[in-house]
């Protein structure tokens, strides 16, 4: 058979014989369309190219070194015969390659660009491996940038230095440039062009070091040698330099200079000996930079710039001295320049508390390691940032610190009481000519539920009517019946039990879903009637409302969730904003302010119990919840978890104001009493949280006594779907917390209700009781922890004559810049001077607050920005002549 692979696929064995022949076949046999399209995108294809390209390449190599030896010969014949003679007649070459060799390399050379036309064969070389590999190993059009400007700058230093000489050198075009250039600013001139291009190039690409030779500089005091540690051999200094000194005046003794109000190492710089004192790390009064930023000063031949760094991105990273000693520290920010990525590292340090870096260049951005290695490999890989290494010997708080309130097992009722039970229920249902098919019952450590599946043509509501006979004929309070039990088409009625467990904690926090769980915020809440344990992570909830009764178990829950929060984050990951306007509720967690508890800047006391105080925390929350957005906005990220990844990748550069963020939750026990006393002040900051903070990690737990509408408006559960529900007086309150009613049935002591993801779920809250609260509090205080609390941003609110009043005399010695700022970008944001002048909040706060007293911003608008109030930069300097 003479048909093709094709024609093939169906042999005609297959087709019957005398049958007429399927038509589908036929259709199958007639020859493949080949389009145009398929065939250029045809993997085949670009390998045919490959071939052809590298092939080329490897002709013209030829040809073109061939006629280097043999030009004058096949010159001659060139120029004497016509083209046409040449390649189809009968003129013999020497050229390696023949006629068209000869008369190729003639072009190339004579008329075009003389030796540099050897780029034309690594063009081809590039195309063709492009083609054959399938991908873009060299970048085409880089390749060609650099190519066009090999032309020019070969041809003509090649015109230039063998002008005089018989063979091209550079070519018709080289001598073109030569002439034209030599003309215009004569051969001196162009002798020193071609050196400025050809160097300028050099240290482009190969970015060398140019190093004065450094004078031994004798160490004031022989120190313990250091673990020794690899040197890069670009620019390490090399003296040991102890670590940073924060204060300019400090700075600028140790050998950093100050350029537009940032401190620069010297560059090339010869730096006498008495001149370097050993850096030191000198803590700022409000501003710490952290060793980790105080990387960034010591003085490597680099530059290095020092920042002011956010207050919280210190207060964060802020670490010991001893903790520096034993360990290096993370690898910090990668620089990434065009062509090169740094990697900033600490060394390991010596007893002397001193610190050296090296510049390590880790990546070398040629097109071949761009193309072929980027979407792979496209850093040397590094360490990612561990936010937790500031704190990294904290411990966990142990399990032995909790107790165990009872067996831990649900004590199995007495099947008596099960039988009795089960059977009254029967009876009572019968007495209304309810007759069930079955019944079944799941103990539970508060209530016993039993399930009845009614005999067919029962109407639910009929038993649900019967709550109150039931329960008349149990003899038993709060029963509660839930009619269907959704997803299960069975009716369930829930009995307290006789004799209740308690849930401790320590079983929750033991188990193994809260061990393993990989939740954000996981929190362990309770138990159900099935004696699951009810774990969820607050992150998704995303806040939570509390309310009930007094003494029905609200203080308990909050521990509870508090508890299994420290049990399971780190102080760097969390922390918490604690409002108590009782005073006493909260007051346990002082101890461990300095590890997860966030404050305003100045306060003494982290736990807020004043409610003017609260109503500033609320609104520096709203600004810290602002700024977070602009951070996530800029980092393109969509949440904090997000945000967080891209930072832990150091793919943000902290220099630029991005820090890794904690999760931040703030706890307000008794809402009511802040309602009451501050209304819609407090009301509508908490309700902006609700609604927006979630993907910035800020979440709220609300509780409240009080479960009535003014306290629980509209806006308020409508921006907290997840609700807890302890033991309420009447229907009307559950209704309020939870939208239906059932709470008014609970038996107090934890019995709860948790509306959640639109399901409404019985639990036994988990109990903590204070001693175990207080001693895992003391656990986690008697660790070290940040020198402070974490800062939130700092609120100057207008009302305040105190915040006002502010002396011009005193004025801070950027205000100038910061004015100007201001009027160029007519945005008046406390975060665009932050990041704009590198500031910490105080310092950018004060300078707006400086602004306003001399009325180029208006009054502070909360979180929105101030309007300002000075449009031109003539007005501006008006102003400012004035103000002198
Ligand atoms: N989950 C629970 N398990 C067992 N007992 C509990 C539980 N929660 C609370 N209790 C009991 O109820 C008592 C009161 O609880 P709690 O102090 O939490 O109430 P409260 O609602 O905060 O009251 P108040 O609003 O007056 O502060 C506790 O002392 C404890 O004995």
């Amino acid at each position: 058979m003479s048909k093709n692979k094709l024609k093939n696929e169906k042999p005609e064995s297959k087709q019957p014989k005398g049958t007429t022949p399927n038509p589908d076949i036929l259709k199958k046999d007639k020859e493949p369309e080949v389009k145009v399209k398929e065939l250029v995108k045809d993997e085949r294809t670009h390998k045919v190219l490959g071939v052809f390209f590298l092939l080329l390449s490897l002709y013209c190599f030829i040809a073109f070194t061939s006629y280097l030896f043999t030009w004058e010969e096949d010159q001659d014949k060139i120029f004497h015969y016509s083209t046409k003679e040449l390649l189809f007649g009968d003129v013999k070459v020497d050229n390696l390659l023949g006629r068209l060799g000869a008369y190729v390399s003639h072009n190339f050379f004579f008329y075009g660009v003389g030796i540099a036309a050897y780029l034309f064969c690594y063009f081809f070389f590039i195309i063709g491996v492009n083609f054959i590999v399938g991908r873009r190993v060299f970048r085409v059009w880089r390749n060609i940038k650099y190519i066009l400007f090999g032309l020019l700058y070969i041809s003509m230093s090649m015109s230039f230095i063998a002008g005089g000489n018989n063979f091209p050198w550079g070519g018709a075009l080289g001598d073109a440039l030569d002439k034209w250039t030599s003309g215009f600013i004569g051969k001196t001139g162009t002798a020193l062009l071609l050196l400025v291009i050809g160097f300028s190039w050099l240290i482009w690409k190969f970015n060398f070091s140019f190093k004065w030779p450094e004078k031994k500089i004798k160490p004031p005091k022989p120190v313990p040698a250091p673990a020794p540690v690899p040197v890069a051999a670009a620019g390490t200094a090399a003296a040991a330099a102890p670590v940073a000194p924060q204060k300019n005046e400090q700075a600028r003794k140790n050998g950093l200079r100050e350029e537009g109000g940032i401190l620069q190492t010297p560059i090339n710089e010869e730096i006498e000996e008495e001149d370097l004192p050993p850096l030191q790390l000198v803590e700022k009064e409000e501003l710490p930079i952290p060793p980790a930023h105080a990387a960034f000063m010591p003085p490597v031949p680099a530059p290095v710039i020092v920042p002011e760094a956010p207050a919280q991105w210190q207060s964060d990273l802020i670490r010991t001295e001893e903790e520096e000693m034993e360990d290096p520290g993370p690898l910090l920010y990668i620089e990434e320049t065009e062509d090169t990525a740094s990697v900033l590292q600490p060394k390991k340090k010596d007893k002397g508390g001193e610190v050296t870096f090296e510049i390590k260049s880790t990546y070398q951005d040629t097109e071949e390691d761009i193309e072929v290695v980027a979407p792979v490999m496209p850093l040397e890989p590094v360490d990612p940032f561990d936010p937790s290494l500031d704190l990294r010997d904290y411990k966990f708080p142990t399990l032995d610190l909790l107790e165990n309130h009872s067996a831990d097992k649900v004590i199995v009722q007495d099947t008596t009481e099960l039988e009795k039970n089960k059977n009254q229920i029967i009876d009572t249902l019968k007495n209304y000519d309810i007759s069930i098919q079955k019944i079944s019952a799941t103990v539970g450590p508060t209530v016993t539920l039993y399930e009845i599946v009614p005999a067919a043509g029962v109407r639910i509501s009929r038993i649900k009517n019967l709550e109150d006979d039931i329960a008349l004929s149990l003899s038993a309070l709060g029963i509660r019946i839930i009619a269907p039990i959704p997803g299960k088409g069975t009716i369930g009625i829930e009995v307290p039990n006789v004799k209740k467990s308690i849930v401790s904690l320590k079983h929750l926090l033991a188990s193994e879903k809260f061990q393993t769980s990989t939740m954000d915020l996981p929190i362990a809440i309770g138990k159900k009637i099935d004696n699951e344990n009810f774990i969820a992570d607050l992150a998704k909830m995303p806040h939570l409302l509390m309310a009930g009764a007094t003494g029905q178990g609200k203080s308990v829950g909050i521990n509870t969730l508090l508890v299994s929060l420290l049990y399971k984050k780190h102080p760097s990951q969390l922390k918490f904003v604690l409002v108590d306007p009782k005073k006493v509720e909260l007051s346990l967690y002082k101890l461990i302010e300095k590890h997860f508890l966030a404050k305003l800047p100045g306060e003494d006391d982290a736990i807020i119990t004043d409610t003017k105080k609260v109503i500033h925390t609320l609104n520096a929350l709203c600004i810290e919840m602002d700024l977070r957005y602009d951070l996530l906005k800029e980092a393109g990220t969509r949440n904090i978890r997000e945000y967080n990844a891209k930072f832990t990748q150091r793919r943000l550069n902290p220099l630029k104001g991005h820090r890794y963020l904690p999760f931040i939750v703030l706890v307000v026990d008794e809402f009511a009493d802040l309602i009451m006393t501050a209304g819609k002040e407090v009301e509508m900051p908490i309700a902006r949280l609700a609604q927006l903070a979630r993907a910035v990690g800020i979440h709220l737990i609300i509780a409240t006594q009080r479960p009535s509408v003014n306290i629980i408006t509209g806006t308020i559960k409508a921006n907290f779907p997840a609700r807890i529900a302890f033991k309420v007086s009447s229907k009307i309150d559950s209704r309020t917390i939870l939208d239906i009613g059932g709470a008014e049935q609970l038996i107090g002591q934890g019995d709860m209700l948790v509306s959640f993801n639109g399901e409404l779920v019985r639990l036994q809250c988990a109990f903590v009781d204070t001693p175990e609260v207080e001693s895992v509090a003391e656990f986690i205080g008697n660790q070290k922890g940040y020198p402070d609390a974490f800062l939130l941003p700092e609120y100057v609110d207008d009302k305040d004559p105190d915040g006002r009043e502010l002396s011009i005399a005193d004025r801070d010695p950027l205000f100038e810049e910061a004015a100007q700022v201001i009027v160029s970008t007519q945005q008046g944001s406390t975060s665009l001077l932050q990041r704009r002048m590198k500031l910490g909040y105080n310092r950018a706060g004060r300078l707006m607050d400086q602004l306003e007293a001399a009325g180029i911003v208006g009054p502070n608008m909360g979180s929105k920005a101030r309007e300002v109030m000075v449009k031109t930069d003539s007005e501006l300097q008006e102003i400012l002549n004035n103000l002198l």
